[in-house]
């Protein structure tokens, strides 16, 4: 009796029980998000939103880093560098990170203020640092399982460059190029990291685990527009967060 209670889900079962992980708690569910591509948020809110984000796509390339600078196998390190190549890019023509930075210009903002990183929220600092701590401790597939929030990025990415074509003035193909392209970064990353987890997470203990790290992170991405709401949309601004009128362009 003991050894079928303990044996481990299926890997169809055991996929399906990642993915309701992602229905229950992704933040495509946020509140802030259905403001944003609905078309109801302010400027200087969107403004908030490009500016707090780029604590995380700033921080994405580091945790990568961090991941790779841990694995012994050549082939898994060869998979992972993919990701650190789509946000840096080369020097000539960038990455992610490039085109961030280009969407903060399009919505009024001075790119280098923003890449400064002055004025993101302590909360959401403290949400991104744990991600990249997590991934730097946690064992190797707990951080592979915390990235398979990107299973479902594609569905919320459609919709963001839907919505903000729709609504706002600032919205063309180059000031949502970022979006675009993860359009297809993501699936690829998402096929190589899913097979990594269903392989590996090969006892219920390791699945109870992955299922765990995918939890965290939905929690790293959720209060992170908790924060958002509570400062720009409830007018909470923390001490040292940024104020509507700094940081614009010139
Ligand atoms: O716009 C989004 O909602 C969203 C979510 C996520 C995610 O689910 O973590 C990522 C991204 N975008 C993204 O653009 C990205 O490069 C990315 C990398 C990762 C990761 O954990 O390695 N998540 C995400």
């Amino acid at each position: 009796m003991k050894d079928i209670q303990d044996a481990p889900l299926s890997r169809d079962a055991f996929e399906a029980r990642l993915r309701a992980i992602g229905a229950e708690r992704y933040h495509d569910r946020h509140p802030f998000h259905g403001r944003l591509h609905g078309g109801h948020c302010t400027p200087d809110e969107v403004r908030a939103w490009v500016i707090n984000r780029w604590m995380y796509q700033s921080r994405i390339p580091m945790k990568d880093a961090a991941f790779m600078s841990r694995v012994e196998d050549p082939d898994l390190r060869r998979a992972w560098r993919k990701r650190i190549e789509d946000h840096d890019g080369g020097t000539a023509e960038g990455g992610g990170i490039r085109r961030w930075l280009a969407l903060a210009q399009a919505v009024g903002l001075d790119p280098d203020y923003v890449a400064s990183g002055v004025g993101i929220m302590p909360a959401t600092r403290f949400a991104v640092d744990a991600y990249v701590r997590f991934v730097r401790e946690m064992p190797l597939l707990d951080a592979v399982a915390a990235s398979l929030t990107e299973l479902f990025a594609p569905k919320i990415h459609a919709q963001r460059i839907e919505g903000l074509l729709a609504h706002y003035h600032f919205a063309d193909d180059s000031s949502l190029a970022y979006f675009k392209k993860r359009l297809t970064e993501a699936p690829e990353d998402v096929k190589f990291g899913l097979n990594y987890v269903l392989t590996h997470a090969n006892t219920l203990e390791k699945q109870d685990a992955a299922a765990a790290a995918l939890t965290f992170k939905t929690d790293v991405l959720w209060a992170q527009l908790d924060a958002l709401w509570h400062g720009y949309v409830e007018g909470n601004i923390p001490p040292g967060a940024w104020r509507p009128g700094e940081g614009m362009a010139r």
